[in-house]
C-alpha cells in the first residue's frame, strides 16, 4: 500500500517492511555479539513495542536471555501530553541483572530518560538502549542510544507497532502523515 487513510489524517509509505526486517536483523547481530555473557533482560516497553520485540528476539540466541514487559504512556494523538503514565510494571528482580529496553521509539526522548531513571533505582548491572527507529533532530532529553535499527528525520510517523490514536500499529511498513493533505 502506498497510501493510508487512518481516522481524519492521510499517510504515505516512507520505509517498506523489507527494509525494517534489514536493519532489525543488524541490530540483533549486534547484540548477540556484545552481549553474549550478559544473560540479557529484554524490557519491551509496550504498546509500541510489540512488533520490534517479537521480529528481534526471535533472533536472539544468547544463552540465558529473559523478556518482560513494561507499558509507559506519553502521547495522545501526534503529540506528547509532557507527561508520564506507568501503567503496567515489570515485577522481574532487576539488581543485577543487565537490561535491554527494547523500544519502537525515541523521539523526545522524554519516555527514555524517566524510564532509566527508574530502572537505575532498581540496582542493574548495565542498561542499554535498543530503539527500532530514532528521530535525533527531536530529541529534548538527551539519551544514550545502544542499538537502533533506523534513524527517522523529525515526522509523525505510524505502522510497526506505531499508532495515530490507537490505529495503524499493524501495518508491517512505516507510513509518514502527508502533508499534501494534513495540515
Ligand atoms: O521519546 P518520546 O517523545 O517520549 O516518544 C517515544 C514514546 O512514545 C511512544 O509511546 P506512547 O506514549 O505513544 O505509547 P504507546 O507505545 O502505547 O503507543 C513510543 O512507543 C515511545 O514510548
Ligand atoms: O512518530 C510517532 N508516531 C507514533 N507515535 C509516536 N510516539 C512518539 N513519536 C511517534
Amino acid at each position: 500500500m502506498k497510501k493510508v487513510k487512518l481516522h481524519d489524517k492521510e499517510f504515505e509509505l516512507l520505509i517498506d517492511a523489507a527494509t525494517i526486517d534489514q536493519a532489525i536483523a543488524k541490530v540483533a547481530n549486534e547484540i548477540n555479539k556484545d552481549l553474549k555473557d550478559t544473560k540479557p533482560l529484554f524490557l519491551s516497553i509496550l504498546n509500541g513495542s510489540f512488533m520490534f520485540t517479537s521480529d528481534l528476539l526471535k533472533q536472539i540466541t544468547i544463552p540465558g536471555t529473559e523478556i518482560c514487559f513494561m507499558r509507559i504512556a506519553s502521547y495522545e494523538g501526534t503529540s506528547s501530553t509532557g507527561k508520564i503514565k506507568e501503567l503496567i510494571g515489570c515485577n522481574v528482580n532487576l539488581t543485577d541483572r543487565t537490561i535491554v529496553i527494547l523500544e519502537d521509539m525515541i523521539d523526545s526522548g522524554r519516555s527514555m530518560t524517566y524510564l532509566i531513571d527508574y530502572l537505575k533505582g532498581k540496582n542493574p548491572k548495565a542498561i542499554k538502549v535498543a530503539t527500532m527507529f530514532y528521530k535525533p533532530k527531536a530529541l529534548t532529553h538527551p539519551v544514550t542510544v545502544d542499538y537502533c535499527a533506523l534513524e527517522l528525520e523529525n515526522d509523525f510517523v505510524v505502522g510497526r507497532g506505531l499508532d495515530y490514536d490507537g490505529l495503524g500499529r499493524n501495518y508491517p511498513d512505516l507510513y509518514i502523515l502527508s502533508t499534501a493533505t494534513n495540515e
